[in-house]
């Protein structure tokens, strides 16, 4: 009987999910989908690996708390795939912490010290973990795995993670950690399939996507990033500010008397994209707009991201290879031609023609920086934490 995973991708916004078998040449996608509880109606969609519809289930709000949707995912996955054994759940979990630099397996205590790291992430970790308790309620006996966005950073110099404060603060934890982590592994990875002579060479992977940041790459490592501490930090984002001037945060509590709370959901969830544009959060319906704010909140985030690359650049000490990624990296040319613009100066040169296709390489001819699009799985990259770790499992356990 082969050997299945589930893996949940809790973002802001809504739970992705991907369900794999484990074969010798990797784990191979069998369906994935959304469960969307944000709607009036929470939705489970469910699709093959060519994009069919396979199943759908809605349900009324006030017969649902997210479990039930979940033990339709589970009920689903037994009636189709039940010839099959489900072996884990892995799951995306946003904050790590400094203990965390690989996944693990999910026990109490596992579970607390991730708790504890709520403050750090407060738009991403309540919902990844709630993922986790749901699971264990509905089938207590099945393995968790958690998965970090934080992972892949711990490779950052002492110097790229250390803030400009007190030392004792950073023996207390408060440094730069960065996220998107799964997501830069997958990239690392694809690109050095795509072109392996990258690999030793100076990279930066833009994942711009509702959360955005950077990675800085060498030799398929991260050395630096843009988000820190928080997932707060760096560029422009759909609701969130970016780096911000910390002066701001003072002065807002100071004299326009913000609580603190206050002052977390100004920076979560009325910042960015939404803040500046007055208008939404999403980059779709802002590049539809026109209106003379939502070119404003276009313009800065293009400024911002092209800043931040440059910024990515001089850690590297230079530029070879630029990569898009997310869902704004990977859909919408207007802002990849428009920070290709912007870049011009260390050598971006982006190819009109193969940036309206979206090809995957759409750097112009032989211009000094390859630039990519790189679609992201990060489902993908948990899948094969997971079946890394369900074998180590089976090994001590011979
Ligand atoms: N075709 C498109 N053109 C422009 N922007 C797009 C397109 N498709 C998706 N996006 C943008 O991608 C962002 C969501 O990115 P995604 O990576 O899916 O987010 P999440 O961080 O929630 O996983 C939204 O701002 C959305 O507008
Ligand atoms: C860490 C982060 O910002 O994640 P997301 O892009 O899914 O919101
Ligand atoms: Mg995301």
């Amino acid at each position: 009987m082969s050997d299945m995973v589930l893996v949940l991708n809790a973002g802001s916004s809504s739970i992705k999910f991907g369900l794999f078998e484990l074969t010798a040449a990797g784990p191979a996608l069998l369906c994935n989908g959304l469960v969307d509880e944000h709607e009036a109606m929470p939705r489970l969609m469910v699709k093959s690996p060519a994009g069919e519809d396979l199943f759908e289930k809605r349900r009324d709000a006030s017969d649902t708390d997210g479990g039930h949707l979940f033990a339709d995912v589970l009920a689903f996955i037994e009636e189709r795939f039940g010839a099959r054994r489900l072996r884990a759940v892995g799951h995306r979990i946003v904050h790590g912490g400094p203990d965390y630099s690989g996944p693990v397996v999910l026990t109490d205590e596992v579970y607390a010290r991730l708790e504890a790291l709520t403050p750090l992430a407060p738009l991403h970790q309540p919902r990844c973990l709630e993922s986790v308790r749901t699971i264990q309620a509905i089938q207590p006996d099945l393995v968790q795995i958690a998965c970090f966005d934080t992972a892949f950073h711990h490779s950052l110099s002492p110097t790229a993670r250390r803030f400009a404060i007190p030392r004792q603060f950073e023996q207390r934890g408060i440094r730069r950690y960065g996220f998107h982590g799964l997501s830069f592994e997958y990239i690392a990875r694809r690109l050095a399939e795509i072109a392996p002579e990258l690999v030793a060479k100076r990279t930066v992977i833009a994942h711009l996507g509702n959360g955005a940041s950077l990675c800085a790459l060498r030799d398929g490592s991260s050395v630096d990033t843009t988000m820190g501490l928080t997932p707060l930090d760096g560029l422009v984002m759909g609701t969130r500010c970016g780096t911000i001037d910390p002066g701001v945060l003072l002065y807002v509590q100071q004299h326009e008397n913000m609580s603190v709370e206050q002052v977390q959901h100004l920076l979560y969830h009325e910042s960015g994209l939404l803040g500046v544009s007055g208008l939404s959060a999403d980059m779709r319906t802002l590049l539809a707009s026109g209106t003379a704010a939502a070119r404003e909140a276009i313009g800065l985030f293009v400024l911002r991201a092209a800043q931040e690359i440059a910024m990515m650049a001089t850690t590297l000490g230079g530029l070879d290879c630029l990569v898009f990624t997310g869902g704004i990296g990977e859909h919408a040319k207007e802002i990849r031609s428009a920070i290709g613009e912007r870049l011009g100066w260390l050598g971006v040169r982006i190819d009109a023609a193969a940036n309206d296709a979206a090809r995957e390489r759409i750097g112009w001819g032989d211009g000094a920086v390859e630039v990519y699009i790189v679609p992201t799985n990060e489902e993908l990259a948990i899948a094969r934490h997971c079946a890394a770790v369900l074998q180590g499992m089976e090994i001590s356990s011979d």
